[in-house]
């Protein structure tokens, strides 16, 4: 399967008015799995160098609901704030990534064994014999090819996902760090991403 783009059948795009000001909301299908995702665009981003990307992966728990034990509802927050702010930008919702990739039903299985046994975000995974993060950046890629956007500052701690949309022809040019507040209940989380999954958490402080 290409990451160089898609076709008519599998886009559709349309503006919408949010709370946040307006967009172009560009739902895709990927070719390979028939995945159903969205890109949130906002202004000219074709051909521009260093354009604001976001790479969000779903969680529905965090996103909608605003569940404060993972930081993935502020940093979506943060995120299209930070492409407010420049007036141009892309945020690729990624619906098959819930989980980390397990899925909404294994994801909260691994929170009931992370109260129940004090295991973190890792291990709650592997106990139950799941993959820690089986995520594919390949549909973000087609879609952001089919957007006419090559070149990133790609808004992320997570040095897996630079590396990832590099491999898929998308020139990461910069990346910005998008440091959610520590808060007490997201702080056992942000400590498992730093220092078991390699997230570049600096503003996290402690051992
Ligand atoms: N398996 C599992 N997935 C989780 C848990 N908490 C959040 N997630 C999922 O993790 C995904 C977000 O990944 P993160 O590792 O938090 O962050 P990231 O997207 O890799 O990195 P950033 O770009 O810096 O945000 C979402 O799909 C969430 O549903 C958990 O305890 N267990
Ligand atoms: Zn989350």
């Amino acid at each position: 399967m290409s990451d160089r783009g898609m076709d008519a059948e599998d886009v559709a795009e349309a503006e919408v008015a949010t709370r946040g000001g307006p967009f172009r909301a560009v739902a895709f299908r990927d070719p390979a799995d028939r995945s159903e995702h969205l890109a949130m665009v906002l202004g000219d981003v074709r051909d521009e160098e260093e354009v604001p990307v976001r790479l969000h992966s779903e969680c529905v728990t965090g996103d909608v609901f605003g569940a404060l034990r993972c930081e993935c509802g502020d940093q979506l927050e943060a995120a299209l704030e930070e492409i407010r702010t420049e007036g141009r930008g892309v945020l690729v919702y990624l619906r098959g990534h819930e989980g980390r990739g397990i899925g909404l039903l294994d994801k909260v299985r691994t929170l009931v064994l992370q109260d129940a046994h004090g295991l973190d975000t890792v291990d709650s995974a592997t106990e139950l014999g799941l993959p820690v993060d089986t995520r594919d950046y390949a549909p973000a890629a087609r879609v952001l090819h089919h957007l006419g956007v090559h070149s990133v500052r790609l808004l992320t701690n997570n040095p897996d996902k630079v590396r990832t949309l590099e491999e898929h022809g998308v020139k990461v040019a910069a990346r910005t760090p998008l440091l959610a507040p520590v808060r007490t209940e997201n702080r056992p989380y942000l400590t498992a991403k730093r220092d078991r999954l390699g997230h570049d958490l600096p503003h996290l402080g402690g051992g």
